[in-house]
């Protein structure tokens, strides 16, 4: 049995992570394992948490902020605050709403949205309730020329960028999905690829499931490089975690770079995003601004991910057991506190605006 969704706020939901049993409550045992669930062990789930945790922030008093603002310009694009949706595949599954639902509260709170290849809704549909830039997810489909028809689509909408992933190019072999024997359930699918044909390779005996199956048609540089030719939009990788990785990314013509490990969800025992993203901001030298998403709870998290090179952050699940849990409201909700949480955090750490966060607010202990 699960319970109706809210029509208003209860006041025991003061932080984002309040939602994840309201939402818990509101979801089926399948639709809660596809959701909340990581890799494997979720280790590199959890490390995302872990790492915003284990750093301090130092504190600057007496600043003047008046007048401040956590605005922001991306790509040639107006951001009033650096939080945005990720993409999220299959939003029907929390909410019947789904991608509408929180396309429009993102347009309420003026976040920028990527929307999944996956969405359970049109991706025309979704644009027509769009009040900030919407970006495009793409997952490389096996039919190179659907793909291409994609991004057509995407451009013809109005989408603003396309985010490429690059870190699943197959499932991770999340265990919580496999016990609960995760499904799609009747009259929720990925509407986008309706008409692909996915081509079923027959493999000779003794062929591997992986490497001639699954990853036979798994995109590599030479598509990013096409892609790079077929669009004017930005383009932007999501998923790297390597520095010579995000090299060959700037090498490739790519405008930027979301340092993520997917929220967990492929390989477990990678890196915590924020550890990965220090050695990204090395290399890559302000050529492409960095976003960085996995484990962004709070906004004191945004400003340690800004501190350590970001120019903005990504927020997953959060959102999401907001609209599980509410609906539209529930995900206005989510980025009403991590806009409030940014601002107090940015004031009291003397910042009054995104470009006085830097390194010098990680606190580092002294040596004694
Ligand atoms: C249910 C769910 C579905 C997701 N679907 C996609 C997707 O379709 N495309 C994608 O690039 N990332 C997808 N992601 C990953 C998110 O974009 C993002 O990287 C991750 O959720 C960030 O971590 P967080 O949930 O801790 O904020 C998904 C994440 C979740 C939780
Ligand atoms: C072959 C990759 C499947 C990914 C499905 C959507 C996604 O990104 C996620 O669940 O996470």
């Amino acid at each position: 049995m699960t319970l109706p969704r809210l029509t208003a706020i209860p006041a025991d939901i003061a932080a984002v992570t309040d939602y994840e049993p309201y939402a818990r409550e509101r979801l089926d045992d399948n639709a809660w394992a596809y959701i909340a669930s990581g890799a494997g062990d979720e280790i590199t789930h959890h490390a995302n948490r872990g790492a915003f945790d284990a750093l301090s922030l130092n504190a600057r008093v007496l600043a003047d902020v008046r007048g401040g603002s956590t605005a922001l310009e991306l790509f040639g694009q107006r951001f009033a605050h650096p939080i945005m949706i990720a993409p999220v595949a299959y939003q029907r599954l929390a909410h019947p709403d789904g991608e509408l639902a929180t396309v429009q509260a993102a347009a309420a709170l003026e976040a920028g949205m990527m929307v999944s290849t996956l969405a359970s809704c049109r991706l025309e549909d979704i644009a027509r309730y769009a009040g900030a830039p919407l970006w495009f997810q793409l997952y490389i489909q096996p039919d190179r020329g659907f793909t291409r028809e994609l991004v057509q689509r995407a451009e013809a909408a109005g989408y603003s960028a396309l985010v490429v992933t690059v870190d699943a190019p197959i499932a991770g072999i999340r265990n919580r999905e496999q016990r609960a024997r995760f499904h799609l359930p009747q009259g929720i699918s990925a509407v986008n690829l309706q008409g692909m044909r996915a081509p079923q390779p027959t493999l000779p005996p003794g062929a591997s499931q992986v490497f001639d199956g699954l990853m036979a048609y798994a995109a590599t540089w030479k598509d990013i490089e096409q892609l790079r030719g077929l669009t004017r939009l930005p383009l932007i990788l999501k998923g790297i975690l390597y520095p010579d990785d995000a090299e060959l990314a700037l090498a490739h013509g790519v405008d930027g770079i979301v340092v993520s490990n997917h929220g967990g969800r492929t390989l477990d025992t990678l890196p915590a995003s924020l550890h990965a993203l220090p050695a990204i901001a090395e290399r890559v030298a302000g050529r492409a601004p960095l976003l960085l998403d996995g484990g962004i709870r709070r906004g004191t998290d945004v400003i340690k991910a800004l501190a350590l090179g970001a120019s903005a952050v990504l927020v997953g699940r959060p959102w999401l057991y907001g609209l599980a849990t509410a609906g539209a409201l529930g995900v206005a909700h989510v980025l009403r506190l991590l806009r409030d949480e940014l601002e107090v955090g940015m004031a009291l750490t003397g910042c009054a605006r995104l470009g006085d966060i830097g390194p010098h607010l990680i606190h580092k202990i002294k040596e004694i």
